[in-house]
Parts: structure tokens; sequence; C-alpha cells
């Protein structure tokens, strides 16, 4: 029987008109679906076809026609183009996650260019902002202070198998500060990005929200806020509160990997967890790890010996001190002593450069890097620092947008051939300067990296192309090696990894044209190439437990972490591997006349 025969069969039986022909045998029924029918699986999926339709107890439920995965993604751009802003395109996203999950992924996947911004930085941040004013359905859970005690129970309401949580208490979301309960737009953005780039399964992961009061005072008295009306806990309270969780997470999901995001003082927790649950901070350490991998490229463009390189970090708060010890390792590697790879950093706060001899007590976190040689000059200004130090690489983690003006950037380009301009801070409002300002104040020659996107643009002819150095480019991957690793920390090592994972997966007309990432629609290669050097350090540092994935030689290990990575391109032919397994089943095996298949097929319609 030729597939239209089949299909037009299927037809008839699906509206009832014929009746089946006298060779069938009435018996044979199609065993009722017993799939947990939900919306986020796919089941009301355009291109289901007919058969799996009435498996799934769908049939009728969506419009008749068959869609390729083209004309669904099609009507999607379609939709988002109607959108006029781009909280209404996160909105229709949302939407779109939570009735189609395989679509969402096939669009994302397909477009993760065009579509990152609108479900991550800079969009979720204002999702984040507006979260109570917004708020349509769960998407996570949420853990208030008042339930501690009762995690572990509260845990058990979640119904899937998880793989890996992304947590935050919401108390400093990206650059925006403290957002309460609104942070939970991160872990929502986070870990779509793990099931698009690192084809984590998206019911294996949980975004979790920790709803531990709010010093944002706006918010406590907005009358939509939909958190504790409270003042933030003590960090006494709150580190009570995280021993629960994160016993209650390891016990409820042994081998759950946990990343904590958007941490206000991400310090103690990382501190207290990361030898003894599988952890990571990804502001400290996934931050740190992309910066270094920029830097690996940039330093090998700029033409100058790593040994004489200076940085300027302007920001010393958590993500910055991360960034820069994480550099340090890389120059220590080059060859430099720890001590003159850590003297190669000059820090600025709201303060001025962080010295030992400017008063006051310096935060714990800001010691490493203090200076001691400033001979008791305070300076205060970042164009005076410039000349003072004259560094070939300036840092921004300030989340001042604009702080990089032009006087700086034509400072930068005076003293430097290939200046090293990383404005990081998070959204794109809150970035130090634009590609287009470093761009144009450099004359083109900035070797430059931002935290969130921005366009490409022409400059003398030339297209010009901005590295985006954010998280996304490793979280996935370190996220995604721990988990095949089982591996049971997380170590530096495993982090440093991460980054000579991603420097290592420029291809040649990447490397060519002087970028410092490689291009984010290769960022599933890319993940594989971060998954398997951290999986490599996992089982160098003894840590993994997976021991079967020891032997595999790299080539074996990339096969391994592909196969694992879930595909919402082949979903759809999953279900029909099941239907057309019951269907063998129900007509006798598979040797079993076709006809026999379509009778299966006509008794199923209801
Ligand atoms: O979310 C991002 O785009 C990067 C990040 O972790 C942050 O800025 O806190
Ligand atoms: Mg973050």
């Amino acid at each position: 029987m030729s597939s239209t025969t089949l299909a037009r069969e299927i037809h008839i039986s699906a509206v009832g008109m014929a009746q089946p022909q006298a060779n069938i045998k009435q018996h044979h029924q199609l065993p009722i679906s017993t799939r947990h029918l939900t919306t986020t699986s796919g089941d009301y999926d355009t291109s289901n076809p007919p058969e799996v339709r009435k498996y799934l107890r769908t049939y009728g439920m969506v419009p008749p026609a068959v869609e390729s995965h083209e004309q669904q993604m099609q009507r999607c751009l379609n939709i988002l183009a109607l959108k006029s802003s781009n909280i209404e395109k996160w909105q229709y996203l949302t939407q779109l996650r939570a009735t189609n999950v395989h679509l969402f992924y096939r669009l994302l996947a397909q477009n993760v260019k065009q579509i990152t911004p609108l479900i991550y930085t800079p969009t979720v941040g204002e999702a984040c902002q507006r979260w109570s004013e917004l708020y349509t359905q769960p998407e996570g859970l949420y853990l208030s202070y008042s339930d501690r005690g009762h995690l572990y129970s509260i845990l058990q309401n979640w119904p899937h198998n998880v793989d890996i949580t992304v947590l935050t208490d919401g108390s400093r979301i990206l650059g925006l500060g403290d957002l309460g309960v609104g942070g939970m737009g991160i872990p929502v953005g986070k870990l779509a990005l793990y099931t698009a780039c690192a084809g984590i399964r998206p019911e294996g992961t949980l975004p979790l929200c920790l709803d531990l009061g709010t010093n944002n005072k706006a918010l406590r008295e907005d009358p939509l806020y939909m958190g504790s009306r409270r003042e933030k806990v003590s960090p006494q309270e709150e580190k009570e509160f995280l021993d629960e969780l994160m016993a209650a997470l390891t016990e409820r999901w042994p081998g759950i990997v946990i990343q904590f995001e958007d941490f206000k003082n991400p310090f103690p927790a990382l501190e207290r967890y990361k030898d003894t649950y599988t952890m990571f901070n990804d502001d400290v350490q996934g931050t740190g790890s992309v910066i270094t991998a920029g830097i690996i490229s940039a330093v090998k463009l700029a033409g100058i010996p790593v040994r004489d390189h200076k940085a300027i970090f302007l920001g010393a708060g958590s993500a910055g001190v991360g960034v820069a010890k994480q550099i340090v390792e890389f120059f220590i590697k080059e060859g430099l002593t720890e001590d003159e790879a850590r003297r190669k950093f000059w820090f600025v706060d709201s303060q001025g450069l962080v010295t030992n001899d400017r008063g006051g007590r310096l935060a714990e976190h800001k010691v490493y890097f203090s200076r001691d040689d400033n001979e008791g000059r305070q300076i205060t200004s970042l164009e005076e620092l410039i000349d003072y130090v004259k560094p070939t690489i300036l840092m921004g983690l300030s989340t001042i947008g604009g702080a990089f003006n032009a006087e700086i950037l034509q400072r930068m380009a005076q003293l430097n051939d290939r200046p090293i301009i990383f404005p990081l801070s998070n959204p794109s409002s809150k970035s130090e300067c634009t590609f287009e300002e470093a761009v144009k104040h450099t004359d083109g020659r900035c070797l430059f990296a931002s935290g969130s996107p921005f366009p490409t643009l022409e400059h003398a002819g030339k297209s010009l192309t901005p590295g985006q150095g954010n998280n996304m480019y490793v979280f996935p991957g370190i996220g995604l090696g721990a988990i095949l690793s089982k591996a049971v920390s997380v170590t530096q090592d495993m982090i440093y990894a991460s980054a000579v994972g991603l420097a290592t997966s420029l291809n040649e007309s990447e490397t060519q044209q002087g970028w410092l990432y490689p291009d984010i629609r290769r960022i599933r290669e890319v993940s594989v190439s971060v998954t398997r050097h951290v999986i490599r350090a996992a089982q160098d540092g003894g840590v993994d437990r997976e021991l079967a994935i020891r032997h595999l030689d790299d080539a074996q290990l990339d096969q391994y972490i592909k196969e694992r990575m879930y595909d919402p391109f082949r979903e759809g032919e999953k279900i029909q591997d099941e239907v057309n397994q019951l269907f063998a089943t129900v007509s006798g095996g598979a040797t079993a006349a076709p006809i026999e298949l379509v009778s299966a097929r006509a008794s199923c319609h209801l």
C-alpha cells in the first residue's frame, strides 16, 4: 500500500465516514495512550501526523493540516514580527514554551542569534522588573523563608526528575539590583539556554526562586508584588535556609547539578558548598571562564606578549574578582608567577582605586587584588588611573551604563594599537559603552566583547562583529559536563577547562576574521567542546563517577555527548516510534499486513 493510500485510509477512518474493509480484524484495538497529556509536552504539535494525534487523543483538537517544522517556525517568526516591543515578544515566546515546548526549542535552536536576546539578556531584565505585573503561569518552584523545615516536601510537588536547577534569591538581578521574586525570570531564561545550547532535556530543568524577602522597598509596597513583603533575611538566616535546601535538593534528586545565579554576595555559599555539592556560581565562575576565553583570544590578536599586558577593572564586585582570578590562572599557565599575574590588575570601585592604604575596611573579596604600590597616591577617576597604569585591557563590570566615555576610549586607542575593551555589564542599558561607541572612538581597532548583544556594523567599508562575552557560552557545557561525568563537585579545574574548551572552539574563518568568540549560531557544537573539556577535567581530578566513559577517546566522547543531547527536531519521531511499536504489537508483530495496521489506526479515533 502506498503512503498516499495509507494517508487516505487514515483520513477516512478519522472522519468516521467509511467502514473498515472486509478483511479487517475488528478485535485489533490500539491501546489508548497512557501518556500524561500535557500542552507542554508537544502533544498538540501541528506537525504530528493523524495517527499520532489519534494515539494521543488530540485528534480534532488542532487544525487538520499536518505542518512541516519550517511552516510552524515561519508562523512563529511572523507572529514575533507583529509584536512591536521586545517584552511582548518575550511574552509570546513564554506562552509558546508553555504550550508547545518542542516547537519553542526548534525555533530557538534555528534562530539562536535572533531569539536569545528576547528570552535572555537584555529582554529578560525588563521581564524580571515587571514580573508581578506580567505574571501568567507557573514555570518553576518558589520557596519562601517561611517554608523552612518543609523544603524537601515542597520539592516533592515538582513532578519531574531533575538533572539541573538554577536558583536565585533575586537580590542582584543582572545590573538591575534587588528584584525579589521577579528574579525568577533569570533561572527560567538560563535553563531555556541549557536546553537550547547543551541539549539538556526540558523536563530535567528546574527554575528555582528563593523568596527570602527583598530590600527593594518599592517592590514591597507594590500592590501586585508576588513575593513576601518582608525585608531580606539576615546572612545567618540565609545560610541556614540554604543548608536545608542544598541537602533537600540532593536527597530528592541525587546527582542534581545546582547553579547559583545573581546573588548579591555569592561568595559565602560558593565557599561553603563547592566541595560538598555539585554546584557552581555562574556569575563568579561562568563569567570568569567566558572572559578568560575572550582574553586568551584577544591577547593572541593584540600582538603583545602576555607579560606586558595590564588590566583595569571598573567594578570590584563578585563577578569582576571572579573574572580576574581566572585570568590570573591563564597568566600563570603562560609562565608568570602568581604574584606577577596578580599585579597585572588594578580594580576601581565606587571609592576609586582599590588600595591597602585608602582607609576603611576592604571587603574580603577585594583584598587579593588590592594594590600596595601606589605610594600613598589615591586615584579616584578612571581617566587618571588610565594615565597612571597605561593598561592594555579595560574591563567593565560596574553596571554604570556609559562609563567608558569618548575620552576614555580615545585614550585607550592612543595607548594601544589594539586596545582590549570589554564592557561586560548587563543588560545593554548598563553596558559601559556600546559597540558603536567603542568602534568610533578607537577607529575600529578595539578588540571588543560585551556582556549583552550588540549588532554588527560597518566601519571604513568593513563589517565588524562584536564579541559577546556572555556566560551563556560556557554554563550550558559546564552543567552538561557535570551531569554526564556524574561529578561529585564542580572543581576550579573544570571551570578553567570550560574556558579552554570555548577558546579552542573557534573555527578557521572565525579566527581569521579576528573574532574573540565563535559564532553564536554554532553554540551546540561549541557546547560539545566545552562539555568534553569539563568532563576530562572531572576525570583528571577524580571527581567523576561515570566510570564507563573514562576510556573513550575525544571523538568517542564527543559522540557520546551528542547522543545524549535533546534534539527538538527529533521529538516528533519519538512519539511516532512509540505509535509504530504499539501498532506492531496489536497487529501481531512487524510482519503483519499493512491493512491490519490501518485497521488498528481506524479503531483508535476516539
Ligand atoms: O545573565 C547574563 O546575561 C549574564 C549574567 O549572568 C549576569 O549578568 O548576571
Ligand atoms: Mg547572572
